[in-house]
C-alpha cells in the first residue's frame, strides 16, 4: 500500500496494540476511541486524507522509483531545488491544518529516514547494515509508516565527567547478543507520540562517553514484545473544540520509552558497534540540514499562525490604535519575515552533494532554529500581554449553554463580537499561551531539537569565520 488515506492509517493503528500505560494502567482496547489519544490520531488522519486529496497530489505525493505507485512527498529525496520547494509546501500544507501544533506530523520522521536512506551506503558493512537501512526506508516509503523516535538518555546526571556504571542498566544498551537479534535493557527519552506510530525509530545518543553498548540505531514495530511507552499525564483534557481548540485536537502526547529486554532483530538494525559510522551518520547523510528545512517550514506556518491570532485579539478589544501594541504584533511580524528569508536562503544556497541530493543550506537552518527558540516563548509571551485578564475570563461550552448565556453574551461582550463569539477567540489565544497545552508547546519549541546552547555551540564550531575576520583585519591598519 503507498501513500494512504486516513482510515487506512487508523486501521493500523487501532491493530498495533502497543504497550502504552497512561495514570498507571496499560491501555487495552481501542486506542484511537481513548480519551488521551483520540484527538490527535483524528486530526493525523486528516493528513492523511489530504496527501490524496487530488487538488494536492502535484505536490504531496510522486511516483515511487521502486513501483511507479504514488507515494508521500515527506519521503523525497531532493534532487534539484524545485524538490526541496515539494517538500517545503507538503511540510506547510500540513501544518496549516494544526497552525503547527503537531511537531511531530509524520513528516517529521519521514524527513529523517529518507535522510539516512538515501545515504544508506555510509553505513553498509560486512553484515549488510546499510541494506537494512535502505530496505527500512523503502518499506516506510511504500507503506507510508509513521515513526516517533528517541536520542536522548534519561536525565538522570549531565556533568560532564557522569559515566554510567550501573548493575541495572539505565539508559537503552545492548545487554547480549543473540543468534536472531540484540537484547535492548533499559529507558530511553523522551518519545513524543510513542506507541501510537507505526513504528519506533532508535538513534545513537551523543556524548564522549559512549559506551560499545550504546553503538546502535534500529526501528522496530511500536508493538514489539516488552516495548513499554509510559505517558505522561494527557492535556486533552476535555473534549469540547470550543474550550480547548487546541488540546483536544493537537495534544501529542510524550512517552518515556522502556525496553524491558527488547529483542531486535538483526535486519532490523543499521548501526552496531561501529563507531566510524556512529561519529560521521549525521554528517555523511546530512541528517541535521533536511529535519532543519522541515521544521525551519513548519515553525514558519506557527509564526503565522500566532501572528493571526495575537491580531484578532487586538481587533477584538480594539487595542490597535496603542503604538506598544502595533510594536508587539511587529515583533510577530518580524520574527515571520526572518524566519521566512531563512528558509528561502537555505533553498537558494542548496547544493548538490556526492549522492547528486540536493542539500538545503545549514547556516541559515541551524540560525533559523536558534532564533525560534527563543522567539516562541516572547511570542506566547506577547499573546499574555495583549490578552491580559481576557485570557483568565473564559467560560466554557457547557456555560453558555446553560442560562447564564444571555449575561455571558453581554457582559463579555468585546468591541464588534459578543460574549460568545469574544470567547472562542481568547479560548484560542488561551490554549497558545497559558493552558497545560501551550506551556507544553513552548518546552517543545525550546528543546525538542537539542539543546539551544549545544545548537549554539555547534553553530559556533562549524561556521566557518575567515571571512569575517579577514574583513576586520583588513580594516586595522587603514
Ligand atoms: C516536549 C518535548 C518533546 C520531545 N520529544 C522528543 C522526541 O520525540 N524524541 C527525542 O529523542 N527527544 C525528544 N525531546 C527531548 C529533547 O531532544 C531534549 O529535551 C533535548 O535534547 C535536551 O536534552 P534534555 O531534555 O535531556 O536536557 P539536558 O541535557 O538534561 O539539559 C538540562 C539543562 O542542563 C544544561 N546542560 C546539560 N548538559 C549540558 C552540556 N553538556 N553543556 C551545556 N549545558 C548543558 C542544558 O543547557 C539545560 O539547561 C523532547 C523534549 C521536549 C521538551
Amino acid at each position: 500500500m503507498p501513500a494512504c488515506n486516513g482510515s487506512t492509517f487508523l486501521k493500523r493503528i487501532r491493530k498495533l496494540q502497543a504497550e502504552v500505560w497512561i495514570d498507571g494502567q496499560r491501555i487495552n482496547g481501542n486506542i484511537c476511541d481513548h480519551a488521551a489519544f483520540k484527538g490527535l490520531l483524528k486530526s493525523k488522519a486528516k493528513l492523511f486524507d489530504l496527501q490524496m486529496d487530488l487538488k494536492n497530489s502535484g505536490f504531496m505525493t510522486y511516483p515511487s522509483p521502486l513501483t511507479g505507485d504514488l507515494v508521500g512527498t515527506s519521503y523525497l529525496s531532493p534532487r534539484s531545488r524545485e524538490d526541496l520547494e515539494k517538500r517545503r509546501l507538503t511540510t506547510q500544507e500540513w501544518a496549516k491544518t494544526s497552525g503547527s501544533m503537531m511537531g511531530r506530523s509524520p513528516d517529521y520522521i519521514n524527513t529523517a529516514l529518507m535522510a539516512l536512506g538515501t545515504a544508506w551506503d555510509a553505513f553498509q558493512d560486512k553484515n549488510n547494515r546499510g541494506k537494512n537501512l535502505k530496505n527500512l526506508y523503502e518499506h516506510a516509503r511504500e507503506n507510508d509508516l509513521t515513526f516517533s523516535h528517541t536520542f536522548v538518555s534519561p536525565q538522570v546526571n549531565r556533568s560532564i565527567g557522569y559515566y554510567e556504571d550501573e548493575d541495572e542498566p539505565l539508559s537503552a544498551q545492548v545487554i547480549k547478543e543473540k543468534k536472531d537479534g540484540l537484547v535492548i535493557k533499559g529507558a530511553r527519552l523522551l518519545a513524543t507520540q510513542g506507541g501510537i506510530t507505526d513504528e519506533l525509530l532508535v538513534l545513537p545518543v551523543g556524548g564522549k562517553f559512549i559506551k560499545d553498548s550504546f553503538v546502535y540505531a534500529f526501528s522496530i514495530p511500536s508493538n514489539t514484545p516488552n516495548l513499554k511507552f509510559i505517558c505522561r499525564e494527557s492535556f486533552a483534557y476535555r473534549d469540547s473544540q470550543f474550550d480547548h481548540p487546541l488540546g483536544s485536537r493537537f495534544e501529542e502526547m510524550d512517552t518515556i520509552v522502556v525496553f524491558d529486554n527488547v529483542l531486535v532483530p538483526w535486519e532490523r538494525i543499521f548501526l552496531y558497534n561501529n563507531y566510524t559510522v556512529a561519529i560521521s551518520m549525521y554528517k555523511e547523510s546530512n541528517f541535521y540540514p533536511f529535519l532543519l528545512h522541515q521544521t525551519a517550514a513548519r515553525q514558519v506556518v506557527k509564526i503565522e499562525f500566532l501572528l493571526g491570532a495575537a491580531q484578532l485579539l487586538v481587533d477584538t478589544i480594539n487595542i490597535g490604535e496603542y503604538q506598544h501594541v502595533q510594536e508587539k504584533v511587529s515583533e510577530l511580524i518580524i520574527g515571520l519575515e526572518t524566519m521566512k528569508a531563512l528558509l528561502l536562503s537555505s533553498e537558494v544556497e542548496a547544493k548538490e552533494d556526492k549522492r547528486g541530493t540536493m542539500i538545503p543550506s545549514a547556516n541559515p537552518l541551524y540560525a533559523a532554529i536558534i532564533t525560534f527558540s527563543r522567539l516562541y516563548p516572547r511570542f506566547t509571551e506577547i499573546i499574555q500581554l495583549l490578552g491580559a485578564s481576557g485570557l483568565i475570563s473564559i467560560p466554557t461550552e457547557q456555560d453558555f449553554n446553560s442560562t447564564l448565556k444571555d449575561d455571558l453574551n453581554h457582559y463579555l461582550q468585546g468591541a464588534f463580537c459578543n460574549g460568545e463569539e469574544k470567547t472562542k477567540i481568547f479560548r484560542l489565544a488561551w490554549d497558545i499561551s497559558t493552558s497545560a497545552f501551550g506551556g507544553r508547546q513552548t518546552l517543545y519549541e525550546r528543546f525538542f531539537f537539542g539543546d539551544p546552547v549545544r545548537l549554539s555551540t555547534g553553530l559556533y564550531n562549524s561556521y566557518s569565520k575567515d571571512l569575517a575576520v579577514n574583513l576586520a583585519k583588513s580594516l586595522l591598519d587603514k
